[in-house]
């Protein structure tokens, strides 16, 4: 896949509502994350604005937190459709959330320039997902992610939220 072709999320859930991915967030990061075309990595590129300064010139680190979590939750996400031989957007759909976040700060990462977020999975897959991310700005190395996804019933999750 290119990023010319529609994004894992617009495919999966195209109402998610999700600030860092959801499709239909009228305000949110819009993270779209594409398959490689090696068909072992998922890939996303974002490009911070200003408005995420964290330090003169350099990027705040929550915000690449956000955007390590969600590109690393959709890559276990499209690991699990592509296993059961099927495409994102089938039936029944695939939820994964966040049980771990994992995340090492390597070098500051600018303001302004493109960022790649290369992702795959690590190791057994079940109901349990590692997935290792790397964040690039040109050719330096920023930031490594190392984190552990869980799939859910997401209508438990919902009346979790409410209890
Ligand atoms: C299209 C939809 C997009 C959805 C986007 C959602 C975005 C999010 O990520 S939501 C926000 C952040 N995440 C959350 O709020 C999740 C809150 N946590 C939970 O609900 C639960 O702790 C949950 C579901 C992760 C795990 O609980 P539970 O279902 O009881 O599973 P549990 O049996 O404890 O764990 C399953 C496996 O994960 C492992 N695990 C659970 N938590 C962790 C952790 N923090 N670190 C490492 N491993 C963990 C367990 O060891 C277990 O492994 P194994 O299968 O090898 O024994």
């Amino acid at each position: 896949m290119t990023s010319d072709s529609p994004a894992i999320q617009d495919l999966a859930h195209a109402e998610g509502i999700c600030y860092g991915c959801g499709p239909a967030h009228p305000t949110g990061l819009h993270i779209k994350s594409h398959w490689h075309e090696d068909g072992v990595h998922v890939v996303a590129r974002f490009t911070p604005s200003d408005e995420f300064v964290g330090w003169p010139g350099l990027l705040y680190g929550g915000l690449l937190a956000m955007l390590v979590d969600c590109h690393s939750n959709w890559t276990a996400m499209a690991y699990h459709y592509r296993a059961q031989g099927r495409a994102p957007g089938t039936l029944p759909a695939i939820h994964c959330v966040t049980a771990h976040l994992g995340l090492d700060y390597v070098k500051p990462t600018p303001l302004g320039r493109a960022l790649t977020l290369t992702a795959r999975v690590e190791g057994e897959v079940a109901r349990k997902t590692r997935v290792l991310c790397e964040v690039h700005a040109g050719d330096v190395l920023t930031a490594r992610g190392d984190s552990i996804f869980v799939q859910v019933d997401v209508d438990k999750l919902g009346s979790a939220a409410q209890a």
